[in-house]
């Protein structure tokens, strides 16, 4: 598998519109999307784009909100209820490579490789199998080749 770049870091908060004015107003913030809901995975969610170097894109702050108590992030937040570092996202070129590679090495991949946020195929691997950190893993957008 290649590693690629990291997309995202994807930080759970209880009140998105919160977060939203502490990265503008404290962070400092000037390019932050318009929130959405994702119900597949019970979130509403919005992206802080940082710069990256020489005007190319730089990574983003994946911000999630729970839509239900008995979801993924929901069930972070009743353990961790100020939110914080929820998981950590690289692209990959190849998807179906990077879970085979994981599989082979007996780390559990949760789930078939679904489209995400970004609108291209994702997976998560277990914390527990990845040093305590959530991880995700998502193919590099096309455009992006
Ligand atoms: C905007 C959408 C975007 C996309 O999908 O495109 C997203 O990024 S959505 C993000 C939300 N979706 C997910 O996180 C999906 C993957 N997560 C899961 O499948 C579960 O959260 C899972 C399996 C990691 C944990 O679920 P479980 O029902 O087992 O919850 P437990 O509380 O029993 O956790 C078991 C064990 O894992 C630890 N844990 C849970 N979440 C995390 C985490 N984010 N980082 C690190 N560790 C985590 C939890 O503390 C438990 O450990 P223990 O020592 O037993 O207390
Ligand atoms: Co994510």
């Amino acid at each position: 598998m290649k590693l690629g770049r990291m997309n995202h870091i994807g930080v759970a908060t209880p009140d998105l519109d919160a977060s939203i004015a502490f990265y503008r107003d404290i962070m400092g913030a000037t390019d932050i999307t318009e929130p959405f809901v994702l119900e597949s995975q019970q979130v509403r969610v919005c992206f802080v784009n940082t710069p990256g170097e020489n005007g190319t894109a730089g990574t983003q702050v994946e911000l999630l909100q729970p839509t239900t108590s008995d979801s993924a992030v929901g069930k972070w937040l009743e353990k961790n209820p100020l939110g914080g570092q929820h998981h950590i996202c690289y692209e990959v070129p190849d998807i179906h490579e990077a879970k085979a590679w994981f599989e082979k090495l007996g780390k559990r991949v949760l789930g078939e490789p679904r489209v995400g946020a970004h609108g291209t195929l994702i997976f998560f691997v277990h914390p527990k199998d990845m040093g305590g950190q959530l991880t995700e893993i998502m193919e590099t957008p096309k455009e992006a080749h």
